[in-house]
């Protein structure tokens, strides 16, 4: 069998306790696998762990146990070979918006010239719907403008895997839904290998292959992974008329509102084995 592009072996993250209190183990014997060109979402409840994992798979922090390999390789440290994006845009005020994307792309390939780097930028900002705001400074954009340059800039260095932390989660339903429908474009047009933090289980159906379903905890566990069944291209106004939709949304919700408190009580599938959490493909979620 062939190897997985991403393996995440035994994680775990203990917090030492505040003002000598107990240390607090967040996750513990976290295994999972993303492959080259999958789209993943983990949802879980706040506090369980997501953005450790995530800052653990950027390299921007370290783990207390285990191990992370992407490309055959073990994580350590940051790197251009992982793009991240977080709630908050993270831009700098005082370059343009194509100068922003720029700065990137000249730290991940500083032998080009400049033409070429201008050719690249605009392509990604083409991509997010920003070729007409170019030469604006962040303060001139809307909240959802700067988040797709965050998004172009991302994608912009092609980054062997892309980590966005919520990062729609600032923003009103109506911009979120026209975002997500671009980036459901730049993903169809670029394959790349994306691993999520959502709350929103609509969100994780539209854009995920698979969607991790994480416990709540101390101790929190990656209880499920959820098999996506809807082909693409999925069409946010209309994904709601596929017969696995509902199955699949329900399965989460209920996840969500009871299982992930349970299953964080000990009440655990006798034969869960964390090295290999359940896969659930929501055509046969009664047997599964
Ligand atoms: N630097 C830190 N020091 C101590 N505890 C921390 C630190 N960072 C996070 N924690 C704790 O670790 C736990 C997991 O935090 P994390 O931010 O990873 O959760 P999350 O699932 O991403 O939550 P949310 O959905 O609210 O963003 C929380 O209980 C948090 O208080």
């Amino acid at each position: 069998m062939s190897q997985a592009f991403l393996k995440v072996e035994g994680l775990k993250k203990i917090f030492p306790g505040v003002s000598g209190g107990d240390d607090v183990t967040v996750f513990d014997n976290i295994h999972f696998e993303v492959q080259r060109g999958e789209f993943i979402c983990i949802i879980g409840h706040s506090g369980c762990g997501k953005s450790t994992i995530l800052n653990v798979l950027a390299g921007l922090d370290s783990a207390s146990g285990g191990n992370v390999f992407m490309d055959g390789r073990e994580v350590s440290g940051a790197s251009l070979d992982r793009g991240v994006v977080f709630q908050s845009h993270a831009l700098m005020p005082w370059l343009t918006v194509e100068q922003n994307v720029a700065f990137a792309v000249k730290s991940r390939w500083p032998q080009w010239g400049k033409e070429a780097v201008q050719t690249h930028c605009v392509k990604y900002l083409e991509l997010v719907g920003l070729k007409h705001a170019l030469n604006k400074k962040p303060h001139q954009l809307s909240g959802g403008m700067k988040q797709r340059v965050g998004i172009a800039r991302a994608f912009a260095i092609e980054p062997k895997m892309l980590l966005m932390d919520e990062p729609f989660g600032a923003l009103d339903a109506l911009t979120r839904g026209v975002i997500q429908d671009e980036l459901v474009k730049i993903c169809a047009a670029t394959r790349q290998t994306v691993f999520m933090i959502t709350h929103d289980v609509d969100e994780a159906i539209l854009l995920a292959d698979k969607i991790l379903l994480m416990s709540n905890g101390p101790y929190a566990k990656i209880a499920e992974i959820v098999e996506n069944p809807l082909e693409r291209p999925r069409l946010r106004t209309e994904m709601h008329h596929n017969p696995h939709f509902y199955t699949l949304r329900n399965h989460m919700v209920d996840f969500l509102v009871s299982r992930s408190h349970k299953i964080a009580e000990g009440d655990l599938p006798e034969n869960y084995d964390p090295q290999h959490p359940p896969m659930i493909r929501p055509m046969n979620l009664a047997t599964a």
